[in-house]
């Protein structure tokens, strides 16, 4: 079974610069304990394979500038700006090795579509250069659904899209992220549940699309969306986060 085929994808021509990733990732990981996913199988399908299913309904397209948050060891953006030359991705994430690593592998993959930045995203959310300022903004498994709906939803420009990756979603997660969105100006408006290629496991790609400006109270400072997210109790968090460990 062609992986790449089931997301209506030809990957032949980027076979070259997937194999040069997988190596950049298991010499990073000897040094920097970037990923628990160390076998060839695990590191194509659940790294590489999932990051491209984030554009599985094809929202990326039409889209000039890229935000991923919470990047960490460049995941989806390297896989993403691999296929999509067009497109100019910038990778966030709050810790510095991270960042620095995905700026080294994106350097020596020769991705001229990649620029990195070590922040915060509440940070990022209220500095002008960079709020309101993204077409999309995607992340992959960083946090519940109305915690990232704040991180992430005051840096989209209006009728730019979320595209959050996540694993198993329950039906409270979503309503909450559903809450928080009306909150933050957006709307939810598309739910895509779907199994990776060969492994099976089960994923969601959950789309929210913003309507209006994000009142200027949010983001929240620093820790504070995680720790008192919208619409959403530490108890819920808890248990979403058992269930996904
Ligand atoms: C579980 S990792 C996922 C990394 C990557 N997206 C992936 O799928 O492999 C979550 C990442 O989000 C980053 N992160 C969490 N909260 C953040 C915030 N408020 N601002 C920036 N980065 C954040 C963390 O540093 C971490 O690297």
């Amino acid at each position: 079974m062609d992986a790449g085929a089931e997301l209506q994808l030809d990957l032949k021509p980027y076979l070259p610069a997937f194999a040069q990733l997988q190596s950049a990732l298991i010499e990073g990981n000897r040094q920097l304990n970037l990923t628990a996913l160390t076998t060839e199988r695990d590191i194509i399908l659940k790294h590489f394979v999932d990051s491209l299913s984030c554009d599985i309904g094809g929202w990326l397209s039409g889209a000039g500038h890229v935000l991923d948050l919470g990047t960490g060891a460049g995941f989806p953006t390297l896989p993403l700006a691999i296929v999509n030359p067009g497109i100019q991705f910038l990778a966030v994430d709050a810790t510095r090795k991270k960042i620095e690593y995905v700026s080294r592998t994106a350097a020596s993959l020769g991705l001229s579509n990649v620029e990195v930045l070590a922040s915060r995203a509440e940070l990022l959310g209220r500095d002008l250069a960079h709020r309101e300022q993204y077409q999309r903004v995607v992340a992959r498994a960083v946090a519940a659904l109305p915690v990232l709906a704040e991180l992430a939803l005051p840096l989209l420009q209006i009728g730019g899209l979320l595209i959050a990756q996540k694993g198993q979603l329950s039906a409270e997660e979503l309503a909450a992220g559903q809450q928080a969105a009306a909150e933050l100006g957006a709307e939810l408006f598309h739910v895509k549940h779907f199994e990776l290629p060969i492994s099976r496991d089960q994923r969601s790609v959950v789309v929210m699309r913003k309507l209006s400006a994000t009142p200027s109270r949010y983001p929240r400072r620093e820790g504070i969306p995680s720790k008192q997210p919208l619409f959403w109790g530490n108890e819920q968090i808890k248990r979403s986060e058992d269930k996904e460990a």
